[in-house]
């Protein structure tokens, strides 16, 4: 059974930290909830990197950066949906396909997974 959520970019790009919104961003299919993160000044990046990218897509920048595994599976952590499909950049479509475990999700099924082109 899949959980998958999914949002459309319109969606997405309304959580830009403006106007006491929360900051979502866009990597590879998937999208990310960092204000906690961002909030709490984790990022060893610092704050400004991620927040220019608030509501928009930062797959380029985020892997560009050559983050470690560490970096990714924190990454994870965050997520809270994918995008809907039709919306999936073409080159996106072919990366490889993992499976993980979705921790964030309410539901109890907790065996349940969901892809998401993260790694290649
Ligand atoms: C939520 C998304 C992100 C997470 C969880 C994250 C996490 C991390 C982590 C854990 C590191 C430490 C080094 C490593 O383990 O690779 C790091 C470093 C870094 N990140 Fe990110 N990052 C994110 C997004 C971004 C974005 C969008 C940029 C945009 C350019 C960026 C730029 C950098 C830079 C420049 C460093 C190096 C900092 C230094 O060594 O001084 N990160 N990131």
């Amino acid at each position: 059974m899949s959980t998958a959520v999914y949002y459309s970019i319109e969606e997405v790009s309304k959580n830009n930290g403006k106007n006491g919104s929360q900051i979502w961003i866009i990597i590879n299919n998937c999208v990310y909830n960092v204000t906690e993160y961002l909030a709490n000044n984790k990022h060893p990046g610092g704050t400004d990197l991620i927040e220019e990218y608030a509501g928009r897509n930062a797959t380029k920048a985020f892997n560009e950066i050559g983050h470690s595994a560490d970096a990714k599976n924190l990454l994870k952590t965050f997520k809270i949906g994918e995008l809907v499909q039709n919306e999936v950049p073409e080159e996106l479509k072919k990366s490889h396909t993992i499976v993980i475990n979705n921790k964030n999700k309410q539901n109890r099924n907790c065996l349940s997974t969901i892809t998401c082109g993260l790694f290649h």
